[in-house]
């Protein structure tokens, strides 16, 4: 079976508080974008892992496909898979690539293997993985809370809008960011805001890791602002970055303009 793992931005990212077990509750909206790994994954004799593209730093054992599997495989019934994966997605760009692998293996696993998992069990096993990694399983916008794994509906509808995601190839350590962060909880309610037009959202809808990071890394904020430059309704960094997105009315194409960094672009869905 072959599958093509998605990225995703946030859409507003409010650091909520530090929570006792060291991770943070946060608030957000995921949207998913096409920017996308390839996935095969194949009933095999032996178990194993193989990627292509983009290194993946550490043990292949380790992987979160590798991971994934080995988590079903001790509560279910499930034969030894050939995994291949083509990495397309930048690493440590808060694009949530890794998660989004993890996330497909546990759906095909489950496919392939007629395991009949339900959607709530799915959804803890991709929390054992990642707090990014549950947001795939439905791989719909959402409104997300907690860790960033819980969800609510929204009603937030982009699709036909032009997306161009800039990536300047700088891996910022997920850990590392929300480290260097004073959480605080915004007055402003993201998923009242998100439900008026993208040109009001400039000024309210915010990142806070972009407060830590644009200091230390001049080029992300330099990146923002040549998207809004270029006609951006809304411009942000996503997640703990350091992917930088543009939303456009149209299509309009940045490849030429940004050749320098690892551009994708295309139309929301
Ligand atoms: C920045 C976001 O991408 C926004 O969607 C996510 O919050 C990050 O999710 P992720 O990459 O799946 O992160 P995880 O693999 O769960 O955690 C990596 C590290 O990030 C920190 N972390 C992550 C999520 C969270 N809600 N609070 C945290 O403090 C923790 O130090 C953790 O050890
Ligand atoms: N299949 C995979 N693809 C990418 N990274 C992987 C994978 N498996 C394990 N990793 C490890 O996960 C880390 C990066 O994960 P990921 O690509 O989700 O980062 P990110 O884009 O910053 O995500 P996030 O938006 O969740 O912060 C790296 O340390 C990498 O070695």
């Amino acid at each position: 079976m072959v599958v093509f793992p998605n990225a995703k931005i946030n859409i507003g990212l409010n650091i909520v508080e530090k929570r006792q077990d060291g991770f943070h509750n946060i608030e957000s909206c995921f949207y998913p974008v096409g920017w996308s790994d390839a996935l095969e994954i194949l009933p095999a004799e032996s178990f194993s892992f193989q990627s292509d593209g983009i290194n993946i730093p550490g043990d292949p054992a380790t992987n979160l496909c590798s991971r994934a599997y080995y988590m079903l495989a001790e509560d279910y019934d499930v034969e030894p898979v050939s995994i291949q994966l083509l990495k397309a997605v930048p690493i440590g760009a808060g694009l949530g690539g890794g998660s989004s692998d993890a996330a497909f293996t546990i759906k095909v696993l489950n496919e392939l293997f007629g395991l009949e998992i339900s959607l709530e069990k799915q959804l803890d096993y991709a929390r054992r993985l990642g707090s990014d990694c549950a947001f795939f399983i439905e791989n719909k916008p959402v409104y997300c809370f907690e860790k960033g794994d819980r969800f609510e509906e929204i009603g937030l509808n982009l699709a036909g809008k032009w997306i161009v995601l800039v990536n300047p190839e700088l891996h910022i350590s997920t850990a590392e960011a929300y480290a260097g962060i004073q959480p605080l909880r915004s007055e402003n309610d993201l998923r009242e805001i998100l439900t008026t037009p993208m040109e009001n959202w400039k000024e309210v809808v915010k990142n806070d890791f972009e407060t830590s990071l644009f200091p230390k890394y001049p080029v992300l904020k330099k990146i923002k602002e040549s998207l809004y430059n270029k006609g951006a309704k809304y411009a942000a960094m996503s997640g703990s970055g350091s992917t930088l997105y543009g939303i456009f009315d149209e299509e309009t194409d940045l490849s030429g303009i940004f050749g320098q960094y690892k551009v994708w672009q295309g139309y929301l869905k």
